[in-house]
């Protein structure tokens, strides 16, 4: 049974089958006359072990959404949880620690480091913690990835696909309690962005875990439990079980000629648009020693560094 948000003292929350959860939670960039409120007051759940998709035209506060909850961002007021433990408040250097240990994340630029090969890529967010990796479930990771016979090769020796495969063994390495991706198929052809996709329901369906997708793709979402629809800063809608037709039917609702989505679906719902080759920033070279996103380069847990 769900308590209502105002009952919720600060720093406590019922983590009972949810992985996340926000109340009230707000996001604005600037100030004054040039205030964007990318998250206007905002209440979501996040169901533990289940696949959520967020959607939404561009500029609705997808990305501000997985920031704000997976601690890459601050809020300007609002509460977020991550299991029961309150993370706004949080100081750096313990938000570093809580993406390191209990996140998981996947983006579009994949965040490899050129120098590692696969292997040394998956393990690196542990290896920096100073963390064993559990072998049974490396084992069944990589094995579930159809990595085993890549783990040698660097990521300029693999495909696209397969580095987001690598990307995505990363993000389940240490088994996180919430893997966060942010258009993990965008930089991926079809059939690669497919595979991905297959993988990550498998991530929910086979091995338990639990993933927040932010896609502009309704094939992409089509793969979740459930997608929360965003306009405007907030949740506007929700769907279970979607389909891309569905996802798309509800997409074109939203005011396309003020803020156009850019993901029309292949003919066959195929996730990701084609891959525009360049316009990604390269991933930096070296690992950081630490892992926040704001140093620069590649944060030790995946997230990108601030140019
Ligand atoms: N660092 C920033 N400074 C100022 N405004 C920002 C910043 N980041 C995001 N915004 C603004 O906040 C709003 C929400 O941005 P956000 O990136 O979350 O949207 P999105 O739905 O992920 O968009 P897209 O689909 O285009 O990636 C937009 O109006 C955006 O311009």
């Amino acid at each position: 049974m769900s308590t209502p948000a105002a009952q919720y003292v600060p720093g406590q929350a019922s983590a009972d089958g949810i992985a996340a959860r926000a109340r009230g939670l707000t996001k604005a960039y600037g100030s004054g006359e040039t205030t964007v409120l990318a998250l206007d007051s905002v209440d979501v759940d996040i169901a533990r072990g289940r696949f959520t998709a967020v959607m939404g035209p561009s500029g609705s506060g997808k990305s501000t959404l997985m920031h704000c909850l997976a601690g890459l961002d601050t809020v300007s007021a609002g509460q977020v949880w991550l299991g029961d433990t309150e993370i706004t408040g949080l100081k750096e250097r313990e938000l570093t620690r809580l993406r390191r240990d209990r996140i998981g994340f996947m983006f579009q630029s994949f965040n490899l480091i050129p120098t590692l090969n696969a292997a040394e890529n998956i393990t690196l967010p542990m290896d920096i913690a100073g963390k064993k990796a559990d072998e049974k479930w490396l084992d069944q990771v990589i094995d579930t990835l159809g990595l085993r016979d890549r783990l040698g090769h660097r990521p300029s020796q693999l495909s696209g696909g397969q580095q987001q495969r690598v990307a995505c063994a990363r993000a389940l390495a240490s088994r996180p309690e919430l893997i966060f991706a942010d258009e993990p198929t965008g930089n991926l052809d079809s059939r690669a962005g497919l595979e991905v996709l297959g993988f990550l329901r498998e991530a929910v369906d086979q091995l338990g875990q639990t993933v927040v997708m932010v896609t502009h793709d309704p094939g992409a979402a089509a793969h979740s439990d459930l997608v929360l629809f965003l306009a405007d800063g907030r949740i506007v809608d929700e769907m279970e079980r979607p389909t891309a037709e569905a996802v798309l039917e509800r997409m074109k609702r939203f005011d396309v000629s003020r803020a156009p989505f850019d993901g029309a679906p292949g003919e066959e719902a195929a996730p990701g648009g084609e891959a525009v080759p360049g316009e990604e920033a390269a991933p930096g070279e070296g690992a950081p020693a630490e892992g926040t996103p704001r140093d620069g380069g590649i944060a030790s847990d995946g997230t990108p560094g601030k140019d």
